[in-house]
């Protein structure tokens, strides 16, 4: 009744004017200051609000602990689930020791005013609530830190895909040459069995990558890098991208070479590639036969920027298979201009054979860092023996660790026929390692036994090759031989010996220099 009499009583303007002057002064004697962050900014939709609804997930998730009320909710795409703050709830975020309030406010929207698309019915948004003496710091800092980690949360709860090139350089209905697949793949670095050392730096070299775009950008270089995965088939090269990939949490984008036709489709497929991604090149040596870059510019006698056709430097075995995709053209797919169209990207490359590629694809700037994958090593097996087995420190009887470290090394066993000989024995452990245990005596006999036999073959072949020598040029031989004595590679050739002494114009020098 008194409120509908105020109504009548006084003026709605000298209402409104009273109104906006208790506001004033409620502002001006608080020590607070407001902050309102709303869901749509005119029609467009405001991109902090997102932000700060994805941040409070992480400081909700802990609110929880308190009991606050949460909502959930589970994006398309996301196997994970976030936390929210529920409608007009609040919540204590603490950043560099200062205290801000959040609000999630929701009301009603009056009425429907005009827009060209449809708003919701919910008008909702964040007020922060700080002191005025940390204002500074929300406008300098805080937003920015918002900002950020909302869109690491937004890629880590993003289930990653695997691109591929395997329709050739036809488009989709979207005009894109890559198609994806959910990508699910369970290898981390905990599950890669390698030398622990080498793989925390691997690990720290992709961490200093990933965050390092500040540095790229004062050094002028663009934000990407290489690496270069080689070694034996079976020791973990594709488990590494897969592992690489899930870290830093990436897309991978497995090019397939040998479906690219022109170094123009190379470009293009480069082109359509996002940031924050893998680019992936296997078997680099079997995808194409790439030429030599000099010896192809040696061949036509000019050099390498000269050369306008690709066809000039077209491969062989790429040229059989209709395909011109040149060297030239991957080289500057990874390191050229085109190259730094789009950010954050890292290239892979993978061979068994890596004495096979061109040095120009290996230099530092495109092969960054070069990683040998090896056979199994003995910290390696111990975590396979854990991740298959569940064998921790201690297990496993000190005879047994013992011989595993005296046989490890030269039986060269991949750990992929490791990994076979223990999930097909998963059930019995005991069984699974002295089984393991035959397997690499068995490996480390045959390559002993072939070792010698090799060896002895190298030494009868030397010693009939210098015995030759020795025969058709005296002096050379003896020179020979005395190099090889000064090696130590002279055995027990006492016939060679006799020989040149007998023949040696002037003995007694020769007896002194032997
Ligand atoms: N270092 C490793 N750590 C853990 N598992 C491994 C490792 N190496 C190989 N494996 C296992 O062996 C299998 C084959 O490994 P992967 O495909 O990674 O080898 P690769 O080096 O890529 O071989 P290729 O050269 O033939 O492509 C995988 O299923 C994986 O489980
Ligand atoms: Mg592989």
């Amino acid at each position: 009744f008194c409120q509908s009499l105020l109504h009548t009583v006084i003026p709605p303007e000298l209402r409104f004017a009273s109104l906006k002057f208790c506001q004033r002064l409620f502002n001006w004697c608080s020590t607070y200051c407001y902050y309102d962050i709303t869901e749509i900014d005119g029609v467009n939709t405001n991109e902090l609000y997102n932000a700060a609804q994805l941040y409070l997930s992480t400081t909700a998730a802990a609110a929880a602990v308190t009991g606050s009320r949460l909502s959930l909710t589970r994006a398309v795409n996301s196997s994970a689930v976030t936390f929210g703050l529920a409608n007009n709830d609040r919540l204590v975020d603490v950043f560099r020791g200062v205290p801000v309030v959040w609000e999630h406010v929701v009301t009603q929207r009056q009425s429907q005013t005009f827009s060209w698309r449809p708003l919701p019915e919910e008008k909702r948004g964040f007020t922060i609530r700080i002191k005025k003496q940390d204002k500074a710091l929300i406008l300098d800092s805080y937003l920015d830190h918002i900002m950020y980690k909302a869109s690491e949360i937004r890629r880590k709860n993003q289930d990653r895909f695997l691109y591929t090139n395997s329709r050739g350089g036809s488009l989709d209905s979207r005009g894109h040459p890559w198609e994806s697949v959910p990508f699910k793949h369970p290898s981390t670095f905990d599950t890669l069995a390698m030398d622990p050392i080498r793989k925390q730096a691997i690990k720290d070299d992709l961490d200093d990558f990933a965050t390092g775009q500040a540095f790229y950008q004062t050094a002028g270089r663009s934000w990407k890098r290489g690496y270069l995965l080689y070694g034996p088939p079976g020791t973990g090269k594709s488990s590494m991208i897969a592992a690489m990939a899930n870290h830093l949490g990436y897309d991978i984008y497995d090019l397939e070479l040998t479906e690219v036709h022109h170094n123009s489709e190379l470009r293009k497929l480069l082109m359509k590639t996002s940031s924050k991604s893998i680019i992936v090149i296997e078997d680099i040596d079997c995808s194409i036969n790439l030429t030599n870059r000099k010896k192809t510019a040696a061949a036509s006698g000019r050099s390498h920027h000269e050369m306008g056709s690709p066809l000039e430097m077209r491969s062989g075995g790429a040229e059989e298979a209709g395909n011109s995709i040149t060297l030239s053209g991957l080289l500057n797919f990874t390191d050229g201009l085109w190259s730094c169209c789009g950010s954050e990207r890292i290239f892979v490359f993978t061979t068994n054979h890596v004495e096979k590629l061109d040095p120009a694809l290996l230099r530092s700037g495109r092969m960054d860092m070069h990683i040998f994958m090896s056979y199994c090593s003995f910290p390696a097996i111990l975590i396979l023996l854990k991740n298959y087995l569940g064998f921790v420190e201690g297990d496993l009887y000190e005879a047994v660790v013992r011989e595993l470290g005296e046989v490890i090394d030269e039986a060269e066993m991949t750990p992929a026929d490791v990994s076979e000989v223990l999930i097909k024995n998963r059930r019995d452990r005991d069984k699974a390692v002295g089984e393991l245990l035959g397997e690499l005596k068995a490996r480390a006999g045959k390559k002993r036994e072939s070792l010698g036999l090799m060896r002895e073959r190298n030494e009868v072949a030397e010693e009939e090759e210098q015995e030759k020598r020795a025969l058709e040029s005296p002096k050379q031989g003896f020179d020979e031989l005395q190099e090889s004595c000064e090696k130590g590679i002279w055995r027990r050739n006492n016939q060679l010996s006799e020989l040149l002494f007998t023949r040696i114009p002037d003995r007694g020098k020769a007896n002194v220099r032997v």
